[in-house]
């Protein structure tokens, strides 16, 4: 994966690291006689320790990647927090947005604010990618009165703390970790991030009262070795072909119990290959623009019977439609402080753009976009958790979200290439 920094792939966050540097042997052991002269001068230090360390007047809000069992004090910035989650309008709702400095959540977010909901952002901003470019995604948000609190989902303190200062009517939960082949190189990211993390969510959501409606990320990927196409909401999803896909699997069932134990409402949205501007740099469009540009050479995959690969590549805005059309269909949740009172609503949806696409047409667009020709090296379909085609059958979330995909491939990608030219080249003002 010569797309991903691997120096910097990052550990499963909260795992322990043995400090190997020291290792109790015979030479370690001090004797009775040592330990009288050292001792009392060890306490000594340790008194200068004490009165040297004066608390910090301004406690950082910053939040590292932390474990769930950490019991340190929290100080949040509240003001922030407020203005941030306080919708404009009185019909407003007031969401949490995780995974807001990500690629869809930070269009979800400005797309929640524009329309004058109060929205407050959740991101660990961790190395998957580069950091950088979810710092700028941080930046345009802030420019709309977005405020990201920097921390992971799976920190329960804050996010029991974050629960207390803000009465949320929605959560969009679009923390994750992504990406459908980097699972085999970091396969405990992707349980700590997309069950432990999520279930995390949902502890913290379900004692909360009252609770809010949960919308939240799925994938196309669940649909795995399914062969039956337009893939629809009905089809089996037993055949994951990667880690990455188990996991948002489990996610749906882990929705599922949530929903009928706690009266959490929950829907889960089945993402098919979503790209736009400020999108994932992981991703085949968006490295194939980096490599094409750099005049690298670019590995398209082809299927056993030398078939091409094809996706229903679904662009942002679209997407970004569908999870309104969710958010605002999401009926109420019917539990508080941990107790069902009723039925709640569990939804699934496929959101997705109706038309696959050959690998083989992404990078001659990309080509004409970039008025570059492709170096390409055209290869058989590694195992790496990558299926052969995926097609969403929409008809569910047009009749119950009002969902209409309307941007094609063609018009899609130029509005990437745009994006990225500005943003990396400075040819133009990105967008
Ligand atoms: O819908 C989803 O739920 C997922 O969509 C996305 O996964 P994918 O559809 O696999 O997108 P992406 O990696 O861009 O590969 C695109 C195509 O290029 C092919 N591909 C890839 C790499 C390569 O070197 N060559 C190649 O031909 C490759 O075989 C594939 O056919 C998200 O990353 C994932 O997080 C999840 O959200």
């Amino acid at each position: 994966m010569s797309h991903l920094d691997i120096d910097n792939i990052p550990s499963t966050p909260g795992k322990y690291k043995p400090d190997k540097s020291f290792r109790f042997n015979s030479s370690t052991v001090f004797s009775l006689s040592k330990l009288t002269i050292y001792f009392p001068l060890f306490l000594c230090f340790l008194l200068i320790l004490l009165l040297l360390s004066t608390p910090s007047s301004t406690p950082s809000p910053r939040r590292h990647l932390s474990s769930g069992t950490h019991r340190s004090p929290i100080s949040l910035p509240h003001k922030l927090i407020h203005k941030s989650a306080r919708p404009r309008l009185t019909t407003g709702h007031t969401v949490l947005v995780t995974g807001a400095a990500g690629f869809v959540g930070t269009h979800v977010s400005l797309a929640l604010k524009r329309r004058g909901d109060g929205v407050l952002g959740l991101d660990n901003f961790n190395h998957y990618y580069d950091p950088a470019l979810k710092r700028a995604r941080q930046k345009l948000l802030e420019k709309a009165g977005v405020y990201i609190v920097d921390a992971d989902i799976n920190d329960k303190d804050l996010l029991q703390q974050l629960f207390d200062a803000v009465l949320f009517t929605h959560v969009m939960h679009l923390a994750a970790q992504a990406g459908v082949r980097y699972a085999m190189q970091n396969p405990g990211s992707y349980i700590h991030s997309n069950i432990a993390g999520f279930v995390n969510l949902l502890e913290v959501a379900k004692s909360t009262n009252p609770q809010p409606a949960i919308i939240w990320a799925s994938s196309s990927s669940v649909y795995g070795l399914n062969s039956k196409v337009p893939f629809s909401e009905k089809d089996r999803t037993d055949q994951p072909a990667s880690l990455y896909a188990a996991t948002k699997k489990a996610s749906e069932e882990i929705a599922h119990t949530y929903n009928h134990i706690y009266g959490l409402s929950i829907t889960g949205l089945r993402f098919f290959t979503v790209y736009g501007p400020w999108g994932r740099p992981d991703m085949a469009y968006f490295f194939f623009t980096r490599d094409i540009l750099k005049g690298k050479t670019i590995a398209i995959y082809e299927s056993p019977d030398k078939g091409s690969v094809a996706r229903d590549f679904t662009y942002i805005d679209d997407i970004v439609k569908g999870c309104l059309g969710a958010l605002d269909t999401a009926k109420k949740s019917t539990g508080s402080g941990g107790k069902k009172k009723g039925p709640a609503q569990l939804r699934i949806f496929n959101l997705g753009n109706t038309s696959p696409v050959p690998v083989s047409k992404l990078v001659s667009l990309l080509e004409k976009n970039l008025k570059v020709k492709a170096k390409k090296k055209v290869m058989p379909l590694p195992r790496n958790g990558d299926v052969e085609f995926t097609h969403a059958n929409i008809s569910l979330a047009a009749r119950e979200l009002g969902y209409k995909p309307t941007t094609d491939l063609e018009a899609g990608l130029k509005k990437f290439v745009r994006w990225y030219l500005g943003f990396y080249l400075g040819s133009k003002k990105s967008s």
